[in-house]
């Protein structure tokens, strides 16, 4: 059993002086890393070493950076735990390992495998450790410890580890930017976090589970423990821009730089969603079945013709269609995409003409012959009558011409087709080369009136699709012009060639550094390698740039949200499969997003799936999952509801409103909200056609800068007016979510609902404009106006 105590004095300044002991550690490291830094530094401005020593030695430099970047991060939370075993040893777990001068461990990492005890050992689960001290820190200050004994036997009170630290953690006010946890994380977040990378690890989980506060948790650990991961980085996708600046710290404070967050529209380097879309097209391109559209779509380039007359050298040369059919059979077999394999096909016409060439000008040369040849039989002819009357000068049986197109005829006819503008138009008009972009104008300009353009599609779901050309793109297309995108190809043969013009750039270039420095023993191509290799950008942001950057593992955040065509996209990310996705199939609120885990799995079977629930809310009190059960029953009556870390809290309430004076209410409200969470962060969640007016509202009654709203509002704000889809995956102390019917209206209206009630960590307040809703009925009612401000 686990027995939680109240520590003395003693412990704090025992612990104190071990946390002093590291940060003399710390400083000695930083120390030696300046002294290196300086050293390289110096080393290379002299030149001596010439330009591969440059190369080296910016390397070394940026290692170093990297270090001493790493060891200021010591300055917040360096130590946090102790774990005491039966054989009275000590281990100490913080935020980075550190060694002394002697590579003795002084600390370990909270990711290293003898950490995990720190957040799963209990008293049941039969490891040695005897006690678990949660370190609490300000600065290099200790100003607490918890601890809890781990060999008592009696029965536990509840599964909560480090209970003290962890209820200080859930009951500090919200800054508007999540923070880490890795104090306080517990034994069923650590077993997530610690599972294998292989395969797609689904975690399901109620609001506030800390399926988020995981994942990325989970990211730190996995680029810490395989390498692989590392060198090829971890995407991070998200709901929203809102969401990834609310998440965009945790990573960076464990240290962690190789990651690239992104929202599924912003994954096509160079395509900028402009326009919205209508619930019923985002539905209709989500679907499944737009792969196979678009499958068909490009098939449709390739059908060829009956046949097709080439005009070259002043010839019409006929290609037959079976020709044609066979061209274009081998470039498909080459499981190429389109614009590569448009070269392939593009051989195979260039062989035939340059057959259709070679039999014509044999034909050619044989009728010159025959011409000839009879020519000169008349003329042998005409020279025997007239044999006698000559002197006996010219013996034999006539004159023969022979001859064929030699090899190099053949190689430079061949090389004149591939050559000549009129053939490339042929070859464009039979297999066009072909963009994403134009690919789905075509199809979108087309498909409401030519049904067998998608076979599978309703006429009204066809009608969804149709949209005038050049009018931007949704965050809908994204995956469908990524999917093009795989399956139209890049022409290698262009790629090659911008490809062959840098490598000579920088070959010249290096010429010209070795010429000026007069460096020997370095050839220019050596050099222009290196330079080739030293790409300054960070890994994050090579990746970020590159459509087919093959990421080490996908981590995908609210994945209940993703349409079908969405995932393809996000799967293609990670070639090897590596994936943790994470969400709750009660909180969907997007028209084409998932509401079984099932689905998903059942729509790529060929890859191995995990799935691990979480159960414990540490966001809510219990109120505030109490007020919200209804909805979730109402959404999925066999729903486990979560279970809070927290017991009691705030009791939630309603207010009756009407549309006419909604506004003021809330202004009301929210006035009373902000006083009564002292100094804490207040969200006026509402329908997207509200916000405006209520930002204005809010601005204007409690001060401008206090309240922020818009597309990219900022959550740090003590206000912020927000949609339930922008408040997907955040939280704050207190929520109110105005106008309920409209926000609940909707085929995934109660998800958004749900969303929207479980966002506070403290109070909530809910206004309707009607009766009251039944999913509300429970709640006690409360005055709009609830009277003069409450506080002094
Ligand atoms: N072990 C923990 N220690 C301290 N805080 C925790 C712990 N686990 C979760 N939390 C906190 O609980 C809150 C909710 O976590 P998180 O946002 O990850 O939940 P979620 O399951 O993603 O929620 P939702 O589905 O509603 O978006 C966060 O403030 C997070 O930091």
């Amino acid at each position: 059993m686990t027995r939680r105590g109240s520590v003395p004095d003693a412990a704090i300044r025992l612990e104190q002086q071990y946390l002093d002991g590291l940060y003399a550690r710390v400083e000695e490291l930083r120390e030696e890393t300046e002294a290196a830094l300086a050293a390289t530094n110096r080393a290379g401005a002299d030149g001596a070493d010439g330009p591969r020593g440059l190369v080296d030695r910016d390397a070394q430099a940026s290692r170093l950076s990297e270090r001493r970047a790493n060891l200021d991060r010591a300055e917040h939370g360096l130590c946090f735990g102790r774990l005491d075993r039966r054989d009275g040893s000590a281990t100490y777990i913080g935020r980075m390992g550190l060694r002394d001068a002697d590579l003795n461990p002084l600390l370990v990492d909270w990711r290293a495998p003898v950490a995990s005890d720190f957040y799963t050992a209990t008293a049941a689960s039969g490891t040695d450790v005897q006690r678990r001290r949660h370190i609490r820190t300000q600065g290099r200050t200790v100003v607490g410890v918890n601890d809890e004994l781990l060999d008592l036997d009696r029965a536990p009170d509840n599964d909560l580890v480090g209970e003290g630290a962890l209820m200080e953690a859930l009951t500090a006010h919200r800054t508007g930017r999540m923070g880490e946890i890795v104090a306080t994380l517990q034994g069923e977040q650590d077993e997530v976090i610690r599972a294998d990378a292989d395969g797609i690890l689904v975690v399901q989980g109620g609001p506030g589970t800390g399926k988020t506060a995981v994942a990325l948790h989970r990211a730190a650990y996995l680029l810490y423990t395989y390498p692989r991961i590392a060198e090829q980085g971890v995407l991070v996708v998200g709901p929203s821009p809102v969401f990834l600046a609310y998440i965009e710290q945790v990573l960076p404070s464990l240290g962690e730089t190789q990651v690239v967050l992104a929202t599924p529209d912003t994954l096509l380097p160079g395509t900028a969603v402009t326009r919205a879309e209508s619930p019923d097209a985002a539905r209709v391109k989500g679907d499944i079945t737009m792969a196979g559209v678009l499958g068909s779509a490009v098939r449709a380039r390739q059908e060829m013709p009956d046949g097709v007359d080439v005009t070259f050298a002043g010839d019409v040369l006929r290609v037959a269609g079976p020709v044609l059919v066979d061209a274009a059979e081998r470039a498909r077999r080459t499981g190429l995409a389109h614009n590569p394999a448009r070269r392939v096909f593009a051989e195979g016409l260039w062989s035939h003409l340059t057959e259709l060439v070679r039999d014509r000008d044999r034909q050619l040369l044989e009728d010159t012959e025959k011409g000839f040849e009879k020519e000169l039989r008349s003329a042998d002819a005409a020279i025997a009558r007239q044999a006698d009357q000559l002197p006996s000068a010219v013996e034999g049986g006539g004159t023969e011409v022979t001859g064929t197109a030699g090899e190099h005829e053949v190689t430079h006819v061949r090389r004149e087709l591939e050559q000549d503008p009129i053939v490339a138009a042929v070859v464009d008009g039979l297999w066009p080369a072909l963009t994403p972009e134009g690919l789905l104008e075509d199809l979108f300009g087309q498909v409401a009136d030519r049904p067998e353009l998608a076979p599978d599609l309703s006429a009204a779901d066809r009608r969804a699709l149709a949209r005038a050309s050049g009018a931007g793109w949704s965050a809908a297309d994204v995956p469908l012009l990524d999917e093009a995108a795989e399956l139209l190809g890049v022409d290698d043969t262009l790629a090659d060639a911008r490809l062959d013009a840098r490598r000579r750039e920088e070959l010249r270039y290096a010429q010209r550094v070795l010429a000026a420095s007069g460096v020997q023993g370095v050839s220019a191509e050596d050099l222009a390698q290196r330079f080739a290799e030293r790409d300054s950008r960070s890994l994050a942001e090579r990746a970020s740039a590159d459509r087919t950057w093959a990421y080490g593992h996908l981590i995908v955040d609210e994945a209940q949200e993703l349409s079908p065509m969405q995932w393809r996209m996000l799967l293609r990310r990670v070639p090897s499969g590596s994936l943790t996705v994470v969400g709750d199939v009660h909180q969907t609120a997007a028209a084409a997003g998932t509401t079984s885990w099932d689905t998903l799995v059942a729509a790529h079977p060929r890859r191995r799936w995990r799935r691990v629930d979480l159960s414990v809310s540490y966001r809510t009190p219990q109120a505030v999952l109490d007020a919200a059960a209804p909805v979730l029953r109402a959404l999925d009556p066999q729903a486990p509801a979560p279970v809070a870390a927290r017991e009691g809290g705030e009791a939630p309430w309603r207010v009756a409103s009407t549309p006419g004076t909604v506004t003021a209410d809330v202004v009301d409200l929210a006035r009373t909200e902000v006083a009564a969470l002292d100094g804490g962060h207040l969200a006026v969640i509402a329908p997207a056609g509200r916000v405006t007016e209520l930002g204005g509202a809010l601005a204007a009654a409690l001060g401008g800068t206090g309240v922020s709203f818009g597309v990219d509002p900022d959550l740090t704000a003590e206000v912020v007016v927000l949609t339930p889809e922008q408040a997907k995956g955040l939280e704050f102390d207190g929520v109110l979510v105005a106008d309920v019917e409209e926000v609940a209206s909707g085929p995934r209206g109660l998800g958004a609902l749900y969303v929207a009630m479980t966002r506070p960590t403290t109070r909530l307040g809910m206004i309707h404009l009607g009766p009251v809703p039944d999913v509300l009925a429970d709640l006690p009612l409360r005055s709009p106006a609830p009277g003069p401000d409450p506080t002094p």
